[in-house]
């Protein structure tokens, strides 16, 4: 688009592909065509509501993993060795522009020490935006983190209620270990990931490896999802065919942005 002020890395015009295809449940490579003809007309580029497209994405894991690391490498470009905990709930909005409709993403970066954990989950339980997707984060170099995630796959899932959200499993730290170490420790958590039905992401937020293309992954299939989906309510309902299209992945209906 000729006046889209977005940054150039989050202009999306091809579809993002997961880390690699054995590490996804998601198998999605491509926008649907409903997707691309519908940013390709006239009416969706003069469409006023564009603007509020909004997916939510909550970042969840075991202390000092690396969640507000991953958020503040994504967001402000910047590495701080230093460790300093959060403290119930805090959130950012990321603009994308993907077949040069605006779309963004709010991202929650919520506490992993258990004290905090009941603010950050009222905190996201009372916001007006559906979960979308959940990240779950633990480090690849403390393993105990790894298996920690299927408490927090469960803890998320009781907080979504009725709707089906993405789910990731995202290794950090991926600089600290190499060769062998590293083989194994993706081993394992490709298993957790594929018994969670999730995918896998390995990252680093030292050196920024995968960051960017993990939340454009994130980015691009829900802002599908949300196309689809409001595209299929603004048919009328009258045959069966409606009924198809209001269900989402797996046969539950997932509304996943604001105005979907
Ligand atoms: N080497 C390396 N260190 C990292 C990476 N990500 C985070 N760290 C370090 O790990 C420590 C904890 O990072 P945080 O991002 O604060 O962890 P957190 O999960 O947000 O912690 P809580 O807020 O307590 O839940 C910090 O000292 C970071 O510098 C990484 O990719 N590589």
């Amino acid at each position: 688009m000729l006046n889209d002020v977005t940054p150039k890395n989050r202009q999306l015009t091809n579809f993002v592909k997961p880390y690699e295809i054995f590490s996804t449940p998601y198998y999605k490579l491509d926008f649907s065509e409903i997707t691309k003809t519908f940013c390709e007309s006239r009416n969706c580029k003069a469409d006023s509501t564009s603007s509020l497209r909004v997916c939510k994405v909550i970042i969840v894991g075991d202390v000092s993993v690396g969640k507000t690391s991953i958020v503040n490498r994504f967001c402000r470009k910047m590495f701080d060795t230093s460790y300093k905990a959060t403290i119930g709930v805090d959130f950012e909005m990321e603009r994308f522009s993907i077949l040069g409709i605006p779309y963004n993403l709010q991202i929650w970066d919520t506490a992993g020490q258990e004290r905090f954990r009941s603010i950050a989950q009222s905190y996201y339980r009372n916001s007006h935006v559906f979960i979308a997707v959940v990240i779950i984060v633990f480090d690849l170099s403390k393993p105990d983190t790894l298996l920690n995630t299927r408490k927090w796959f469960f803890d998320a899932m009781n907080t979504c209620g009725d709707m089906l959200p993405y789910v990731f499993v995202v290794g950090t730290k991926k600089d600290l270990l190499g060769g062998f170490a590293y083989k194994t420790a993706e081993l394992n958590a490709v298993n957790v990931a594929k018994s969670l039905n999730a995918e896998y992401w390995p990252v680093s937020s030292k050196n920024g490896e995968n960051i960017d293309l993990l939340f454009a992954r994130i980015a691009a299939l829900t802002f599908d999802d949300c196309i689809k989906n409001e595209k299929a309510r603004s048919r009328p309902i009258t045959i069966s065919n409606d009924i198809v299209s209001f269900k989402g992945r797996k046969g539950v209906y997932n509304s996943k942005c604001v105005n979907c």
